[in-house]
């Protein structure tokens, strides 16, 4: 019997979205479990929204009342420590997070070993800690609280800027956007060289089926968020 090939599977992701907090966490656990090659490739769900004529689930009123329940019994589920922000609506819609997503394609492109960890940060200010992910001391702590050194943050932070890092966030939001995408998390599984699209942090059964796979849970034990 030879070792079976790795199947690619991509999360784009965006750190706007407390469900796709859920899916980084369940498939970072199964890194190694599942014979996959999983790639992190951060988009900007505002353009996916615009390019796929989608609406945010929370601004059908009764959606948003269930959401606001859901994510908590998600949290609790999936053992992630998300504690709702005092005003999510800023934090995703007012606020938003462009310059978060480009700080984070920055770190993917010139120090790709951090972009789990950094991602995982700014889901940890936004959504647990309910702090800033904005301003650029902002952008600093994550980049330092991620294991980054000052001369690396700094780097980063000159690039979000730049055409290169403003382009490759455009490629990859176009990317899932030709997937299929309409919202956050959207996880492209390639299996016998074909792109199947699943959407959300719940079909991660079907995931596992898809991938010729076992679905073990949430694995919770091998949570790496600092409760
Ligand atoms: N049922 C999905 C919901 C995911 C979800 O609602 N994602 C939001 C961002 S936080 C989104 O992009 N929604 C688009 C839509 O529902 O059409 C899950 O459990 O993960």
């Amino acid at each position: 019997m030879g070792s079976r090939a790795k199947k690619t599977v991509e999360l784009f992701y965006d750190v706007v979205s407390p469900y796709t907090w859920f899916a980084f966490e369940v498939l970072t656990r199964y890194k190694t479990k599942w014979n996959m090659d999983l790639k992190l490739k951060p988009f900007f769900l505002g353009g996916v929204m615009k390019g796929s004529d989608n609406k945010p689930p929370a601004t059908v009123p009764n959606k948003a009342r269930y959401l606001d329940k859901d994510v908590k019994r998600c949290a609790q589920y999936f053992q992630v420590p998300l504690n709702l922000p005092k005003n999510p609506a800023e934090v995703m819609f007012i606020k938003g997070t462009l310059t978060a997503q480009r700080f984070l394609t920055a770190v993917d492109i010139m120090n790709q070993e951090k972009t789990e960890s950094v991602s995982r940060e700014f889901w940890m200010r936004a959504w647990n800690r309910d702090e800033d992910i904005t301003e650029m001391e902002s952008l600093r702590q994550v980049g330092l609280k991620a294991g980054m050194n000052e001369a690396e943050v700094q780097k980063c932070l000159q690039k979000i800027t730049d055409p290169e890092v403003k382009d490759r966030l455009k490629k990859y939001t176009d990317e899932a956007l030709r997937h299929g995408a309409f919202g956050s998390p959207t996880i492209i599984a390639h299996v016998n060289n074909q792109p199947e699209m699943v959407f959300g942090s719940d079909r991660f059964p079907i995931l596992a089926t898809l991938l010729g796979e076992k679905w073990e849970g949430p694995l919770t034990e091998l949570s790496k968020c600092k409760l």
